[in-house]
């Protein structure tokens, strides 16, 4: 799916050759030091950011020919939960929904129906990221891009997460998560990204601090 890819972050190689091929049903972790790359591989991977070389197809096609059929094969999560803060939690995940996707049941495996006519703003942390986990639900894409999924949640949403990532693999969904924690997952490959020392000395950065 993804061959020999390089990415440059300004003036720096962030991914440098970095391939992955999974199948239905796999689960892949992104590992490695802060700024190693993984956020930006998963960018890459959702199609958000063109990388500066390499291939990234999806049953032989590049998903660059057709973004839109990408798109749609994919659900993605960063670091930002991305609600809209004056609507209901249900009011976000209509957004979201596509026909014949089932709210009810995707409020109910991230234990949101009690929250479901709150304003987003009023969430906390942990909840908003239960949100959007559940949007990804209601996605019912392929292909499940999330960046570090477990941030802000307790240790009963991480077992819900668990049960949703099992259940999106037992129906040949693939996932890829970067991660700094043991996530509740069985039988995943990782691809830990090194990292590298940035090549810029600090006398190199030339701002005006006086
Ligand atoms: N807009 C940007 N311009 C230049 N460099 C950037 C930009 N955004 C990120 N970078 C750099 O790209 C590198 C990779 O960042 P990335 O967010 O992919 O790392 P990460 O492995 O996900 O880190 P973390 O574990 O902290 O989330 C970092 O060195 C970062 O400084």
């Amino acid at each position: 799916m993804a061959d020999n890819l390089c990415v440059f972050r300004g003036d720096r190689l962030v991914l440098d050759g970095v391939s992955l091929h999974l199948h239905a049903g796999d689960a892949m972790l992104l590992t490695g030091p802060n700024g190693a790359g993984k956020s930006t591989l998963l960018r890459v991977l959702a199609g958000l950011r063109k990388p500066d070389s390499g291939q990234l197809t999806w049953n032989g096609q590049s998903i660059f020919e057709d973004p839109a059929a990408h798109a749609e094969r994919v659900a993605y999560i960063g670091h930002q939960d991305a609600l809209k803060p004056g609507l209901s939690v249900a009011e976000n995940l209509h957004l979201f929904t596509r026909p014949g996707a089932r709210m009810a049941d995707a409020l109910e495996a991230m234990d949101l129906l009690p929250l479901a006519n709150l304003p987003a703003r009023l969430l906390s942390a942990g909840q908003k990221r239960r949100t959007a986990l559940a949007r990804v639900l209601l996605a019912e894409a392929p292909l499940w891009l999330l960046d570090e999924p477990s941030l802000g949640l307790d240790s009963a949403a991480i077992t819900l997460l668990g049960h949703a990532m099992a259940a999106h693999r037992a129906r040949g969904g693939i996932l890829i998560a970067t991660t700094h924690v043991p996530l509740p997952l069985d039988n995943t490959c990782a691809l830990d990204l090194p990292g590298a020392t940035d090549p810029r000395p600090f006398g190199a950065f030339e701002g005006d601090y006086a």
